[in-house]
């Protein structure tokens, strides 16, 4: 009897792994089907031979290796629509991330067999027609995020059943009709700006700010025909009231041939102001394409009103635009967004002078930008000292850091005149850069983004700390690197096919910075053959084939005792570098994993919030200034 309950038991238990495996072997399938029938232009390691979990890119299993439950495919260029009878099979699933693809038709009604769905990411596709309109199939919706497709008709009154949800994100659509009353307390985030919506914002999204209403005729509030608040695309919210009647007709002419005498004066002067200013500027580009500066005056003082270097509250520099022009210059390099030269002025005070190409910001977008720049303060933030705008001309001046860049360093130097960047240097590179770039993404209420992380945008403060410099350039540029240079070896997947840089991608970048600090090979290099080699992925490849030592650059190779070190600074740079943006890390996680690595030294263990107020200790420049210690 014994023996028989054994027996029984032990199959009910095969059964049940059994079962396990053969849901697993059915989610493979349906993700196969999926594949198999959909246009993508990047190569997934999905294969029939390899098991799904831990290998499958883009997927997460369940604790017990039963089901998947996450599915991630970002930027991977999936086009057409999404094939019925696939993923829909997937009966386990609570993440589904397809953003940043080009999915087109509509919303996949048999989506509603996914019934655990928690989390569902279709943004920036190309989806049409109607939401479901049923949303209470998913009771455990948390965040949804439909926004920048092309979803029309109204939002389904179903969503107020989403008794879970924290985040819905419908922007940038084409939905109409009036908003449904949504009353969820759980709901933290809601943004429905840029459709065709109208009517009222019901009562029980009042609580949410404006902007989430933007770009639509909604108008707030009181639904009186007195007066009502309204946001329109274009001019933003503003008041109308019926009270304000029309003008008189005397009126509208008086105004009219004032507006004329006024609009002619304003010409005239402009005409004037511009030949003369285009007159100066010219001289003034003339003289730094060429390299090199004259003594003679370029600019008269009488408009340094116009050509006005903005300065930095603190900053201790005493020159104007006036002294920039008669500094003798020497090009340093071209990069992506302009040329940067070195200018040494008559006090031999030496600067850098960054001359912008190719702006897409309008001068306010510009200005505003640079204050934010200008204002980051922090021992590992090369400072923007200064700034100049004109129509034709945009100057950035930092001090001058005459070791070079780390890109410099490490690649610069050729033979006996080489001076190689020892272990040391090189972790206290890493640490100072992951410092900075956090104190940079805490800037603009946490949302900042370098978007050019590089070695030759990372400089060594003056106690030899990695220092990040060319901030907040790529959100204000037209330009992009092209798709073989340097730049573009750093550049993370999601960027190049959105073109927007994020805060995961710069991890991306820094991550592929660390990369070239423990190889001292180029994000992109060409071999011999002439083969252009991807350092990420040539990384991948040596440590896949277990031949982790190879990687490490051969001056590393030669000191004892720090092999451990340069493996656990591997892996971190390898955890930077993963396709999926949200498997990344956060900096200030990057920062303590570093930290852990090796405690350099307590005095510069501090977070950097703590940090970053203190006194800014100099670049190791040469000019006038103070030797301030950290
Ligand atoms: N403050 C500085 N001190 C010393 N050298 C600098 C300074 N700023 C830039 N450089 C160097 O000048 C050269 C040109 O810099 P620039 O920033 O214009 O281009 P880049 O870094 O090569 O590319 P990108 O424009 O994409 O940042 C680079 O070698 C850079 O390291």
């Amino acid at each position: 009897m014994g023996a028989l309950y054994i027996f029984s038991w032990i199959c009910l238990m095969g059964l049940c792994l059994f079962q396990g495996n053969a849901t697993l072997l059915e989610d493979k399938q349906a993700l196969l089907d999926f594949i198999n029938n959909m246009r993508h232009s990047r190569s997934l390691n999905w294969n029939q031979t390899s098991p799904v979990c831990n290998n499958w890119t883009g997927l997460t299993c369940s604790a017990d290796g039963s089901r998947i439950i996450a599915v991630r495919l970002p930027g991977i260029g999936l086009t057409g629509p999404i094939p019925a009878n696939t993923i829909s099979r997937l009966s386990g699933l609570q993440i589904l991330s397809l953003r940043s693809n080009s999915i087109s038709g509509r919303f996949p009604s048999d989506f509603s067999n996914l019934r655990n769905l928690s989390f569902l990411y279709l943004q920036y596709n190309n989806f049409s027609g109607p939401l479901p309109i049923d949303f209470s199939v998913w009771r455990n919706l948390t965040i949804v995020n439909l926004s920048n497709n092309r979803f029309n008709g109204s939002i389904p009154s179903s969503v107020s059943n989403l008794t879970h949800l924290e985040a819905f994100n419908l922007a940038n659509n084409s939905l109409s009709g009036e908003i449904p009353d949504l009353n969820l307390p759980s709901l933290q985030q809601i943004n429905l700006s840029n459709n065709n919506l109208s009517g009222i914002v019901p009562q029980s999204l009042s609580r949410f700010p404006n902007s989430a209403f933007g770009g639509n005729n909604i108008s707030f509030g009181s639904t009186s025909n007195q007066t009502s608040s309204y946001i329109n695309p274009n001019s933003g919210p503003y008041l109308t009231s019926k009270k304000s009647g029309r003008l008189g007709e005397t009126a509208l002419l008086g105004i009219i041939i004032a507006a004329c005498i006024l609009g002619i004066i304003a010409f005239t002067s402009l005409m004037i102001v511009c030949c003369s200013r285009r007159k100066s500027e010219d001289a003034y580009s003339g003289k730094l394409q060429k390299g090199e500066m004259s003594p003679e005056k370029v600019v008269s003082r009488s408009q340094d009103a116009n050509n006005r270097l903005f300065f930095f509250e603190g900053c201790n520099y005493t020159f104007d635009l006036e002294d920039l022009l008669r500094a003798s210059a020497e090009v340093l390099g071209k990069g992506t967004f302009g040329i940067s030269y070195k200018a040494v002025l008559e006090d031999a005070t030496t600067v850098v002078v960054k001359r912008l190409k190719e702006v897409s910001a309008g001068k306010r977008d510009f200005e505003q930008q640079m204050e934010v720049v200008g204002s980051i303060r922090h021992p590992n933030v090369v400072e923007l000292k200064a700034y100049y705008y004109s129509k034709d001309e945009r100057l950035m001046v930092y001090d001058y850091y005459s070791q070079g860049s780390v890109s410099s360093m490490l690649h610069g130097k050729r033979g006996e005149d080489r001076t190689p960047l020892d272990w040391d240097a090189r972790m206290k590179i890493a640490i100072g850069a992951a410092r900075g770039i956090t104190r940079i993404h805490m800037e603009n209420g946490g949302k900042f983004v370098h978007g050019n992380i590089k070695s030759s945008n990372i400089f060594v403060n003056s106690e030899q700390y990695g220092c990040v410099s060319d901030i907040g350039l790529s959100s204000i540029m037209s330009t992009l690197a092209p798709p073989i240079s340097r730049a573009a070896g750093y550049r993370a997947p999601e960027v190049t096919d959105t073109r927007k840089a994020m805060q995961p991608s710069d991890v991306y970048s820094f991550g592929v910075f660390l990369l070239e600090l423990l190889t001292r090979k180029s994000p992109i290099h060409a071999t011999g053959g002439e083969e252009i080699v991807h350092l990420v992925r040539w990384v991948h490849s040596v440590v896949r084939e277990e031949w982790t030592a190879e990687v490490f650059d051969i001056e590393l190779m030669r000191v004892p005792n720090i092999e451990e070190e340069m493996v656990e600074m591997l892996q971190i740079a390898m955890t930077c570098v993963v396709r999926m943006p949200e498997q990344r890390p956060k900096m200030p996680e990057l920062i303590k994993m570093i930290e852990d690595v090796r405690r350099i030294d307590s005095q510069n263990r501090s977070p950097p919030g703590n940090r970053s107020e203190s006194s800014t200790p100099p670049p190791t420049a040469t000019g006038r200034e103070s030797q301030v210690s950290e």
